[in-house]
């Protein structure tokens, strides 16, 4: 095969071995390759700084261990992209200011469409529980939350509270969000830089007036299920997902993009539901930081065109003197699987 020059770009990964998995599966790798680019593995046992070189780096790493590493690579580094930023991620680990970011976004609300977030309130010790639920005015059910939202198990386990007697067996500090009917189906927007994704997924099912009266008082979430039988749900829900209308695509990208802007952040989703009582109103109840990709179709070309332009981009900032020029080798010539 005659030789022939191909710039090729070199984007360092740091993550979690579950996160390899699932995210750096073959086909991106290849696909990637096949356009330019080379997913190298940061080897999270040696220092960063030993490491490269690379034209980005992406991660979903956190930690005062994993900031001095970024740091310091960096100040030596500057030419090369960190996507994103430690200090913008983990606005993220916060679900109370995950969700202020909604509050600050400049998108004029039509009248025929709007959004928001669930009225929510932090409960720091149990005695002052009620009275916040007063002076707040949240309506039953609640669901509770851990404030940190750090991928741990514990920031996933949530409780539906029925009453005020299941305000009982809650631990603070804890955040208690008002549970909205929304038809059993909510909405994943997955945005990479530019681009931008919406699916539907299966949610918790709604809880009637009549449920709420005959219901206990407090429901761990993996229990939710256990309100029908599994077949019930299965078959219903199914219907729920194939039957519920999307978002209008043009709002949902101008939220996406408000949210890119404000948060400083190029790879993350939000979940939103439609607020069954309203109709045209939307809550954004939960942003993830590098969510899971791989469960979107063509993931890899979403990832791949995201990585070309965070390159590309580079590329454009620093011609006046890149300090690390695109590497011109023989085109598919790596056996490297990363
Ligand atoms: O593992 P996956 O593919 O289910 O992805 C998880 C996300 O699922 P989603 O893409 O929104 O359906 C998941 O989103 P949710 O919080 O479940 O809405 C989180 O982003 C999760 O990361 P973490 O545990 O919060 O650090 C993500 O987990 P990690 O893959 O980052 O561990
Ligand atoms: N305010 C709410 N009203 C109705 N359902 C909710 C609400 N908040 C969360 N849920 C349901 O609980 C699920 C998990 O909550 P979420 O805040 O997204 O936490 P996680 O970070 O664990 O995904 C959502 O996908 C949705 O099904
Ligand atoms: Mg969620
Ligand atoms: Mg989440």
């Amino acid at each position: 095969m005659a030789e022939e020059n191909v710039i090729r770009y070199r984007i360092g990964y740091a993550l979690e071995q579950k996160k390899v998995q699932t995210f750096i599966q073959s086909s991106l790798i290849i696909h990637a390759r096949n356009r330019g680019i080379d997913l190298i593995p940061i080897d999270l046992g040696k220092p960063l700084i030993d490491q490269g070189p690379f034209h980005c780096i992406i991660h979903k790493l956190s930690g005062p261990k994993w900031r001095k590493q970024l740091q310091e690579f960096s100040s030596r580094n500057p030419d090369v992209i960190v996507v994103d930023p430690l200090d913008y991620v983990e606005r993220l680990h916060n679900r109370i200011s995950m969700l202020q970011v909604v509050n600050e976004l400049k998108i004029c609300q039509k009248s025929e469409i709007s959004f928001g977030i669930p009225k929510q309130i932090f409960v720091e010790n149990p005695a002052s529980f009620y009275d916040c639920i007063e002076t707040e005015g949240l309506k039953f059910p609640v669901i509770a939350k851990a404030l940190v939202a750090n991928g741990s198990v514990n920031s996933h386990q949530m409780f539906l509270v029925f009453n005020k007697e299941g305000l009982e067996g809650l631990k603070p500090p804890i955040i208690l969000q008002e549970f909205v009917n929304h038809g059993g189906v909510i909405f994943k927007v997955y945005v990479a830089g530019e681009h931008v994704k919406c699916v539907k997924r299966k949610s918790l099912p709604d809880i009637s007036e009549e449920t709420l009266d005959t219901s206990q008082n407090l429901l761990s979430f993996s229990q939710i299920s256990n309100l029908t039988s599994q077949d019930q749900i299965d078959e219903s829900v199914d219907r729920l997902i194939e039957e519920a209308e999307m978002p209008p695509m043009s709002f949902v990208t101008e939220i996406a993009n408000g949210l890119k802007q404000v948060l400083k952040l190029n790879l993350f989703n939000f979940d939103v539901i439609r607020d069954s009582s309203v109709g045209n109103r939307y809550l954004v109840i939960d942003i993830n930081y590098f969510p899971g990709y791989s469960k979107l179709p063509s993931y890899e070309t979403i990832l791949t065109d995201f990585f070309l332009d965070i390159v590309q981009q580079k590329k454009q900032r620093t011609s006046s003197g890149d300090h690390l020029p695109p590497y011109k080798v023989k085109p598919c010539c790596s056996d490297d699987k990363t």
